[in-house]
């Protein structure tokens, strides 16, 4: 395992270790969330502790089945005690950038329907400026290049996403674009702009959503709140 693998796995255990008996928990998606959900099978067999999970991603809610986490959905459920996931950029206000693995609507849902947001992610993540990270953002199949266009006058050159070099589907049946912006002077007046182009879905900035932020590093694991 390599030295960034090994601190996902750090942090995503931490957090699973910060899960109390009862807790229905939000499962993001991603490598790092992996581990979490790994961690958290394990504690429900070792300490006997109950929870249920809700997850962002089918793919999540395979790993979820794999280590005997429970889940629950939002028939049943309406709000949940705590939602922990990856992230791919995070600034020093806690502002997100998310969906490299294209779940950001439902990551989304599960994060606004949290009482407490908790982000894991290795050093690397953290960042002084949004924007590096190309934004992604789920858009209706149908006009997406007029969509795409209407995201290019805020100021990138959207990309739709490919997966086997066809526009790749979300769970949801949408396309992403990674929007390359560089640099986000403002993500929440970015954020604004994006939610007012008809034929898009949601955004990955998550804006004024993370309570905590979970750092892996050379260091260790540090455990910053807002
Ligand atoms: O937003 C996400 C998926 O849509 C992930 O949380 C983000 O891409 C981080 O992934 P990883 O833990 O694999 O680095």
């Amino acid at each position: 395992m390599n030295t960034q693998d090994q601190l996902k796995k750090t942090v995503g255990e931490k957090a699973a270790s910060l899960v109390q008996d009862g807790m229905k928990v939000g499962l993001g998606s991603g490598s790092t969330v992996y581990w979490l959900v790994r961690a958290l099978g394990e504690r429900m067999k070792q300490e006997g502790i109950h929870i249920e999970g809700i997850p962002s991603s089918i793919q999540t809610g395979e790993w979820a089945n794999e280590f005997g986490v429970p889940l629950t959905d939002f028939a049943t459920t309406k709000e949940l005690d705590v939602t922990i996931d990856g992230s791919d950029e995070v600034d020093p206000n806690f502002q997100l950038i998310k969906g490299g693995g294209a779940a950001l609507f439902r990551e989304k849902i599960i994060a606004q329907a949290a009482e407490k947001l908790i982000i894991i992610v290795d050093a690397s993540k953290m960042v002084k400026q949004l924007g590096a990270y190309a934004l992604p953002v789920e858009i209706l199949p149908f006009a997406w290049e007029r969509t795409a266009y209407e995201i290019e006058k805020l100021g990138c050159v959207p990309v739709l996403r490919l997966k086997d070099g066809e526009p790749l589907i979300t769970d949801n049946g949408n396309y992403i674009v990674d929007c390359p912006f560089e640099k986000i002077e403002d993500p929440v007046d970015l954020d604004q702009k994006l939610q007012k182009i008809v034929g898009v879905i949601e955004t990955g900035l998550f804006i004024d959503m993370a309570d905590s932020v979970i750092v892996g590093g050379s260091e260790g694991v540090t455990m910053k709140e807002k």
